[in-house]
């Protein structure tokens, strides 16, 4: 299969070898461009055919752009990237409307996935003990662009499936000056070092504190999971995510 990569940084560059290692082609690389201009150039130059699946990890800033560019070629796309999701509905329209093929996940590990799970069945369990308060801790390298994490968040919005008292999420530093927080999940974001992503989340009472880790040992897992995403997404039509992938 031939996927075109579209942000070539530290995760673009692991996808690749993973690509390569599972029998695929490279069709193009784009990383950014100082002209946004000249990146359309480039990308202007393949022929449809000569790409079957995207692979988009690039910044919160370009991801759109990027992605309603494909979709307007026909080409599926997967995207990784975090931190424009304030236009997912507009983008997953675009995707309906051209009937193309889009795929988003906010993590694209498997065992974030199995995390995710855990992190709900958690919060079903902890709806009855309203004594415990619950909190994220996600700490990533210094980097990273977009806080909280997109992980954070997916996990804050399933804690808030289960926990009726919360309905909304919100960055530490912000949660201190509003009036009244008790309805948010409070996410802490810390940046260190080279952390290629971990993630928290916890149950504190007077008495004890439940916690559940995800710890990625490094990018592998998040570029595994979207090659496979891009193998499985050709010939399909549709909006999809991380649970059509690995089954509900
Ligand atoms: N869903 C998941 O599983 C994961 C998601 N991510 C997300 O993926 C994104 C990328 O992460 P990472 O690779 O670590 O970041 P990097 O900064 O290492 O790489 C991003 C690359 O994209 C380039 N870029 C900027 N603008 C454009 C553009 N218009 N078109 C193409 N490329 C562009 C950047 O260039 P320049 O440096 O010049 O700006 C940079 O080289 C982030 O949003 C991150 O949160 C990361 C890991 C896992
Ligand atoms: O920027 C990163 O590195 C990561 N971003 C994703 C996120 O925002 O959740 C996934 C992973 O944690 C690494």
């Amino acid at each position: 299969m031939n996927i075109l990569l579209l942000g070539y940084g530290k995760m673009g560059k692991t996808i690749e070898q993973i690509a390569l290692d599972r029998g695929h082609q490279i069709a193009g690389r784009i990383d950014r461009m100082a002209d946004p201009g000249v990146n359309h150039t480039d990308l202007d130059q393949l022929s449809t055919e000569s790409v079957d699946a995207v692979i988009e990890f690039s910044s919160p800033e370009s991801a759109v752009e990027n992605i309603t560019y494909c979709l307007e070629r026909g080409w599926p796309v997967v995207c990784g990237t975090t931190g424009w999701l304030s236009e997912r509905a507009s983008v997953e329209e675009l995707c309906r409307e051209k009937k193309g093929a889009f795929f988003y996940a906010s993590n694209y590990s498997i065992g974030v996935n199995l995390f995710f799970r855990l992190n709900k069945t958690l919060a079903q369990f902890m709806r009855n003990y309203p004594s415990y308060h619950v909190s994220m801790t996600e700490i990533h390298h210094t980097e990273k662009k977009d806080a909280p994490s997109g992980t954070a968040i997916t996990l804050a919005e399933g804690v808030m499936e289960h926990l009726p008292n919360k309905r909304r999420w919100v960055g530490k530093e912000t949660a201190g000056s509003l009036v009244d927080s008790t309805d948010a999940v409070e996410i802490e974001s810390l940046r260190e070092g080279t952390v290629p992503g971990t993630h928290t989340v916890r149950y504190e009472s007077d008495i004890d504190r439940i916690e559940i880790s995800h710890v990625a040992h490094s990018r592998q897992g998040f570029a595994l999971g979207a090659v496979v995403a891009a193998e499985w997404i050709v010939g399909r039509q549709g909006v999809f995510g991380m649970d059509d992938l690995l089954g509900e």
